[in-house]
């Protein structure tokens, strides 16, 4: 369902497990800072209202967001998050970069989901515009920080319940 017919923000919180003793990583970019930083605080204000405490949420920023695959393979590697969060915004300028950047971040993060246990979540902001960027970081459409937390949670749970199964 397109992003217009779905605020990213909307979503039924009784469904969402709660966070107490959850760990997350936040990686973002500082392309777009404007964006990305409410992004961030979408994310990092989510987490806390659904029960993760301040101490066991690690940020880290980066350049741009190829460089959000390398960030978060750092949080995986050398840190005891049980998630990722990787915030970006691409926005589309006149030459295909924008092409090679999203696939490159989207290729990288995909690729940590294979490799490693620990859930990585995509959200990244792809968009034509600037104004599309901002209607998706606070704006009209919601917050894809605050979607992207809420997946990390729920990523969180699912692979606590799964282990115990094991
Ligand atoms: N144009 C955007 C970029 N470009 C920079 C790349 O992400 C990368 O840092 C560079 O190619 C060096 O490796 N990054 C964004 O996050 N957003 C853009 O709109
Ligand atoms: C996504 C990008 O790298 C892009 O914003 C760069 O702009 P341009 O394609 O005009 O160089």
């Amino acid at each position: 369902m397109a992003t217009n017919l779905k605020n990213l923000s909307d979503y039924d919180p009784t469904l969402v497990p709660s966070a107490k003793g959850m760990k997350f990583g936040i990686v973002v970019s500082e392309w777009n800072q404007e964006i990305t930083e409410a992004l961030l605080s979408g994310a990092y204000n989510t987490l806390v209202k659904h029960g993760a405490k301040e101490e066991n949420i690690l940020v880290a920023r980066v350049p741009g967001s190829f460089e959000l695959t390398h960030g978060a393979r750092h949080l995986i590697k050398n840190t005891d998050v049980d998630a990722v969060i990787c915030l970006g915004c691409v926005i589309k300028g006149d030459t295909p970069h924008f092409d090679y950047v999203c696939q490159g971040v989207t290729q990288g993060i995909s690729q940590l989901n294979v490799k490693y246990k620990k859930p990585v979540i995509f959200g990244v902001l792809t968009t034509n515009d600037e104004q599309q960027a901002k209607d998706r970081a606070g704006g009209k459409l919601g917050n894809k920080g605050d979607e992207g937390a809420i997946t990390a949670i729920k990523m969180v749970s699912l692979v606590k319940t799964l282990k115990k199964h094991k």
